[in-house]
Order: structure tokens, then sequence, then C-alpha cells
């Protein structure tokens, strides 16, 4: 057996930043290279690992992409978590790489931390934390605190760090990255990527390489083979939750929206939209079934912009189903959006 531990990359970056695009693109430059994935997200429905199982990649069966739903990864280390990468690297044709895609909620440290204990501590190492980036949203003040709230929150408890539990999220993933990704460079004209990324260096006190990127396509041999161990180096990425034995999601929610058959997704696309900007709705992503059609309408929004492309078709005996993942701050009126969304 060989003593070489497996490295690992960690995926980490805030709802619709680019993970997912970033690993298709890893899978499908691989050159050769047996990787295999493990994703997690924070609603009940897997569409990631869908996303990725879809891609048909001969480098990464579909055996090799493991999903982990229902839950938030950095919460669930010692029941999801460690099994599934153990379970990984003891199969007989282990991988030589592997990518972990985290909940776009979750934070990496308590995930980089499950890398030391005694079940796996000896045969993986965190090859790196790349976090993603979502440009725009950075651009457009997503993550900012409200100054008004947070000099009223202030006035109440000194102790608070920030109002807006989405800065929080947003720092923590930086925080421990060894390699971060300004995505959706596209978006953004030269100065506004200037200022993203200044914005970006003043969170982060180490010197970290900061790479502006589209689609998440950054070369795997950039990305894999940081070698920054990072299970072994955790001092050096402070987190807002370094304090708690473990932290919880209730500054967020998600549910699944079932639509009906559709003849026609551009109105259905346009009414997703509205509503998720008179909703404040972070990130919905799912399936149409769209009439006529034998393949699948894969529909991806984050804030109000929205995607959609048909990515497989329907298999024989699976359900035509519309079904939509709707993530966003507590509090969202759900009989309100689902009734939006109906007509
Ligand atoms: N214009 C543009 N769109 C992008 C870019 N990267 C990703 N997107 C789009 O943004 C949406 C979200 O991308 P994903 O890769 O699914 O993001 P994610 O971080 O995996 O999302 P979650 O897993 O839900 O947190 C999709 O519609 C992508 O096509 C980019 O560089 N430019």
């Amino acid at each position: 057996m060989s003593l070489r531990k497996v490295p690992c990359t960690i995926v980490t970056g805030f709802l619709g930043a680019g993970k997912t695009s970033l690993l298709r693109h890893v899978l499908q430059n691989a050159d050769g290279r047996r990787l295999a994935v493990i994703v997690n997200e924070f609603g009940d429905v897997g569409i990631d690992g869908e996303i990725l199982k879809g891609c048909g990649i001969a480098s990464c069966p579909e055996e090799n992409v493991v999903e982990l739903a229902n839950g938030c990864l950095c919460c669930t280390v010692a029941d999801d978590f460690v099994p599934a990468l153990e379970s990984l690297i003891g199969r007989p044709d282990a991988p030589e790489h592997i990518l972990i895609e985290t909940s776009g909620l979750a934070l990496p440290k308590p995930l980089v931390k499950a890398f030391n204990w005694p079940a796996i501590a000896s045969r993986v190492t965190v090859d790196g934390v790349v976090a993603v980036v979502d440009g725009p949203a950075v651009a457009a003040g997503r993550f900012a605190d409200d100054p008004e709230a947070l000099a009223a929150q202030r006035a109440e408890d000194a102790s608070l760090d920030h109002d807006n539990p989405l800065e929080e999220v947003y720092e923590d993933q930086l925080l421990c990255a060894d390699m971060i990704l300004l995505n959706k460079a596209d978006l953004l004209d030269e100065a506004t990527l200037d200022t993203v990324e200044r914005d970006i260096r003043a969170v982060v006190p180490r010197a970290v390489k900061v790479l502006a990127t589209r689609n998440g396509a950054v070369e795997p041999r950039i990305l894999l083979g940081l070698g920054a161990a990072a299970e072994a180096d955790l001092e050096a990425r402070p987190s807002h939750h370094d304090d708690e034995e473990e932290h919880d999601h209730d500054d967020f929610e998600s549910f699944v929206v079932e639509l009906p058959e559709t003849a026609d997704p551009e109105a259905v696309v346009a009414r997703l939209r509205r509503t998720a900007e008179a909703h404040d709705i972070l990130r919905m992503k799912g399936f149409l079934a769209v009439a006529g059609k034998p393949m699948r309408l894969l529909v991806q929004g984050v804030g109000a912009r929205f995607q959609q492309q048909f990515d497989r078709a329907w298999a024989a005996g699976e359900a035509r189903r519309s079904r939509l993942v709707v993530i966003g701050r507590s509090g969202l009126d759900r009989a309100a959006i689902a009734a939006a969304l109906a007509t």
C-alpha cells in the first residue's frame, strides 16, 4: 500500500459563485487523472451532483460522484463526510485526487479540521482550499454590512461581528482559502474587477493568489497540487466561528417548489426572475419538464440572473417532474413565492 496521502481540494464559495462550473471544468480537463468528487448541497434535492453526473466524463464515472445532500457538510462531518472519504480511498481503484464541493453556505474550516481525524489523518491531506467568488455579487454589495443596521446592533451588543450573515459566510470562506478565483469576470469591466480584487485582499491578511476566471475555467495543473496541507495550518485560517463547537444555519432556509410541465419555458423563467427579485431570493436551481421535449431543462438563478439549457434526456422510467430548489435568508414567504411561481 502506498504511503502517499491522497490530495483533496476543498472548493468553497457562496451560493451560485461558480463551484460546480469549476468542478466541471477540472473534470473535463483531467488529462486521464483519476478524480472523484464529493458534493454537498444546502437544499434537500441534489442538483449539483446531477449536473456533474450528467457530464458523462470518462475520467470521472458516475460512481465517483458522491452526493451528500440534505444538510451542511461542516455540521455533519462525523456522520457523512469522514465515512464518505474513507469509502472513496478504500476502493481498489482509489482516486488520485479528490475534489470536495461544499455547499454555498458551508464554512470550510470545520471540514479542513476533519482531515485530522484519526480515521483518515494518515491517508488524506488538504492539497488546497479554493474559494470561488461571485464578482458581480461582491461589486453589488451583496456581502457588505448595512452601516445603519450595524451601528444599531453594535449599540446593543458590542460583541457582534456583522449584521449581515452573508458577509460572515463570505469572509469565512475567503479567510480559509489558499487560492481565490474571482469568477464571472466576463460580467465586470476592468475597473470593477480591480475594486473587487481590492475588497478581497482587504479581507484576507495572507498572501493568497487571486485569479480572475470565467465559468470557473482554471487549468487543473494550477488548481491541483498546491501542496498546502491546510489541516496542519489551521491557525493561519481565522474564522468568525472559531469559538463555537457547532454553528447553525438559522440565517438561511431552503424549500422545493414543484411546477407543472410547461409549453413556454421562457415565460416560466421570466416569472422566476421576477419572483427572485421581489422576494430577494439568493438562489434557485432545478429542472423543468418542457412539453414535447425529450430533454430536461436545467434552470439556474443567482439573485435575479438566470440561465437555462437542456442538459440531458429524461431517462426511461424517470418522472418528468419540474422541481426547483429555492434558497434565501430565513423568513421567506413560501406561500407567496409558490403562488407567484404557479401563476
Ligand atoms: N456569466 C457567467 N456566469 C457564470 C460564471 N460562472 C458560473 N456562472 C453561472 O452561474 C450559475 C451558478 O453557477 P454554479 O457553478 O452552479 O455555482 P455554484 O457555486 O456551484 O452554486 P451552488 O452550488 O448553488 O452554491 C450558473 O448559471 C452558471 O452558468 C461566469 O464566470 N460567468
